[in-house]
């Protein structure tokens, strides 16, 4: 056992290794339950600011919790740090407010918004501060003191990104642990650390590891293996906070005026800087737009002209692409398994005065009773291509999750040939960067069904983006592309899409 005492703030000139073991074992995550941002950001990061109602419990924090204000929430910010990294555990559910961390629901709204800014944070800027950990922890710190080890996160997450005082960060950090009994002799060590922290913040953001290097060994060498050199850019990309993405009616271009916003060639409205609850921006309430990710909307565009035509959006809810079909003048049937999600889509139909017929049931026993003329099959995916949007899921799905996906993806995707008459597309895509769960499916989905032709997407279907269209005509997209001066203005959701035909 190390001596009391012997864990100080490294000298400048003797730095010794800071071991981090996350991110080796991963566990399924349920579904993602969106959330608007919030303000907190000095210049990069942001996340969401909840619309929630504040509960009237207490916050259920330790010992001096309530005579700090403040501490609660960064205790409650360790503990969910500590369990998406090191027991993979999904933010949806623990920010869920039904059924979600009773800790993190008992606080007021202003520091659960505060905890989901140092959340996000401190997983997308991981690599920056866990290099800076090691440079400023002498020797690694002892098995039993890991929940120091996310103190020292959550304060520098808030010293090098977050508009947080710099004292508060460490003050709040140090009462942290004094109230918690592994990690009270550690106090002066987090005082020392993180204060030094803030007087050096600029050398250390200078020598930060890549933001690859911040991501799960199994998700970093996925990414290297498929994508190579492009790697960097896409893990960079991905460190960045997401912009707001609106698919709008119509009138992109005034809605982009109105909103102080950029229509992107593809139509999507993009916004850089959000201030305040969606809910309060100007055409929310009148149905005039809803969020998308500039990315999530292409796949609808690949059918072309849709008016009039019986569409069947096989997997729809929460209904985002339902709305665009309903809206391109499709008759659309809008099937999902998940009862809950339905209740959304119907909700967000409705908001938008679309409509579409609802069915609650497993794709794989659904049989329409007439063919449909084309069917969308957006399928349950590991979401990987959502990584700068939900920096929680590198660290919360595993290759083996993938492969599992992957087999349900191809069931999928031959009973829905089969619900789509002769001479009907099929439009199938998923929110991965991964292959398996896209150009893999679909070609296997080509070798099992001679019914199925592949039809090559054009590029003018895609205006501005014919670097998403591969060689064989289907469509990848990677938070790398759509470049823009400042970074964070560019990139789009990883997706894949490819546009299939059966025979008539
Ligand atoms: C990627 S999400 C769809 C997102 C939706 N298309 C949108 O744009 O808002 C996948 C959906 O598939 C549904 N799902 C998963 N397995 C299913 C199955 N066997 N049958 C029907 N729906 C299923 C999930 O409930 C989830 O809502």
């Amino acid at each position: 056992m190390e001596r009391r005492g012997s864990y100080g703030a490294a000298r400048a000139t003797a730095p010794t290794r800071w071991v981090d073991r996350a991110g080796c074992r991963f566990a399924s995550r349920p579904g993602r339950s969106p959330e608007g941002p919030v303000v907190l950001s000095r210049g990069a990061p942001a996340s969401a600011r909840s619309s929630r109602p504040q509960t009237a419990r207490p916050p259920q924090a330790t010992n001096n919790a309530s005579a700090k204000p403040g501490l609660a929430a960064r205790q409650v910010a360790g503990r969910l740090l500590a369990a998406v990294v090191d027991r993979q555990v999904s933010l949806d559910g623990m920010l869920n407010a039904t059924g979600g961390n009773a800790a993190y629901l008992a606080l007021s709204n202003a520091d659960r918004a505060l905890v989901r800014a140092i959340l996000a944070t401190a997983l997308r800027r991981r690599a920056a501060i866990e290099t800076a950990l090691r440079h400023l922890v002498e020797r690694p710190l002892p098995e039993g003191a890991r929940s120091l080890h996310f103190i020292l996160c959550v304060g520098a997450a808030q010293i090098l990104y977050l508009d947080v005082p710099d004292h508060s960060a460490v003050d709040l950090a140090v009462a942290q642990a004094h109230d918690d009994p592994r990690g009270r002799r550690f106090a002066k060590l987090v005082n020392a650390v993180l204060r030094r922290l803030s007087r050096e913040k600029d050398v250390h953001l200078a020598k930060a590891d890549p933001p690859l290097q911040g991501l799960p060994d199994w998700f970093r060498d996925r990414l290297v293996s498929i994508y190579g050199s492009k790697a960097d850019a896409i893990a960079a990309m991905m460190a960045e906070p997401p912009t707001l993405d609106l698919t709008v009616r119509r009138d992109a271009e005034t809605w982009a005026e109105r909103l102080d916003a950029e229509c992107l060639p593809t139509g999507t409205v993009r916004l850089v800087e959000q201030t305040g609850s969606v809910a309060d921006m100007p055409g929310f309430a009148e149905g005039a737009w809803w969020v998308q990710d500039a990315a999530a909307a292409l796949p609808v565009k690949l059918f072309g002209p849709l008016e009039g035509m019986r569409v069947g959006d096989l997997c729809a809810a929460p209904g985002g692409k339902t709305a665009q079909l309903a809206a391109a003048g499709a008759r659309v049937t809008a099937i999902d398994r998940s009862a809950n999600r339905l209740v959304r889509l119907r909700e967000n139909l409705a908001r938008l005065g679309l409509e579409a017929e609802c069915v609650q049931a497993d794709l794989l026993a659904y049989t329409p009773e007439t063919l449909f003329d084309a069917v969308l099959l957006d399928a349950p995916c590991s979401s990987t291509g959502t990584a700068r949007r939900h920096p929680d899921v590198p660290f919360t799905k595993s290759p083996a999750e993938i492969e599992k996906l992957a087999d349900l993806q191809l069931r999928l995707l031959s009973h829905a040939a089969g619900l789509v008459r002769p001479g009907g597309y099929i439009v199938y895509s998923t929110c991965s960067l991964d292959p398996r769960e896209g150009e893999d499916v679909v070609a296997r989905a080509l070798s099992d069904d001679e019914r199925l032709s592949r039809v090559p997407v054009a590029e003018a279907t895609l205006p501005g983006l014919a670097e998403a269209i591969q060689a064989d005509g289907s469509v990848r997209t990677t938070p790398a592309m759509l470049e823009r001066v400042p970074a964070r203005v560019g990139g789009l959701d990883g997706f894949y899409a490819a546009v299939l035909r059966r025979a008539g």
